[in-house]
């Protein structure tokens, strides 16, 4: 039977639309939530990079296009854009530090897990240790693999205990009501 669910699909398919729906419709059902999304930062239609904001309502920087960098701050880059592992982890990593809880009703949200995220070696020795506990439920997000696929989110999608919905333009306005029954069939 499988413990944590995941949404994968295309860039920009409505990934996490569906979490926030379906954390409403969980929140009604008892269920509470830590964890953290990603967003989109723009300026004057501009994409400029994203930010982390925590479920308890906190944000920072996840990465900006490298021209808003010093020179020497682009170790972590993906594309145009650099990556600052510091300011993510700050926020991540307390916000997945529920880990170990044996309460069923607690959803560990994170979305996403990507190139970006996973700069961070102790973002993915957490999302492991939240994988391998016996009490989490993760729910998150999966990008599809653009090129070479990475090895972590390769594992993640092959796990026996991951239940994964693949979202596309025909379903994801008829798919919440089977993401949240599999969040609630989770450890059944
Ligand atoms: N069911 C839907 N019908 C129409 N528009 C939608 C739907 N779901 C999401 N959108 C719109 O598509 C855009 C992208 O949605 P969202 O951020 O949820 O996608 P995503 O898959 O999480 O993206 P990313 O891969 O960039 O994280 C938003 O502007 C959102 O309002």
């Amino acid at each position: 039977m499988y413990k944590h669910v995941f949404l994968t699909g295309t860039p920009g398919i409505g990934k996490t639309t569906l979490i926030k729906k379906t954390l409403e419709a969980l929140t009604s059902l008892g269920f509470s939530f830590d964890g953290f999304y990603t967003e989109e930062i723009r300026d004057g239609g501009r994409r400029v990079g994203f930010d982390i904001v925590t479920l308890s309502g906190k944000r920072g920087i996840l990465a900006r296009i490298s021209s808003s960098f010093p020179s020497e701050k682009h170790e972590f880059r993906v594309g145009q854009y650099v990556v600052d592992i510091n300011s993510f982890e700050q926020l991540a990593l307390p916000a997945l530090n529920h880990i170990a809880s044996e309460n069923h009703k607690t959803v560990c949200v994170i979305d996403e897990i990507g190139k970006m995220e996973l700069f961070s070696q102790s973002f993915v020795y957490v999302v492991q240790k939240a994988l391998d506990s016996a009490g989490a439920l993760v729910f998150g997000t999966i990008p599809i693999a653009k090129g070479k696929p990475l090895h972590f989110i390769e594992e993640i999608r092959n796990r026996r205990d991951v239940k994964v919905f693949n979202i596309t333009k025909e379903n994801r306005d008829v798919i919440l009501q089977d993401i949240v029954a599999a969040i609630q069939d989770c450890n059944k």
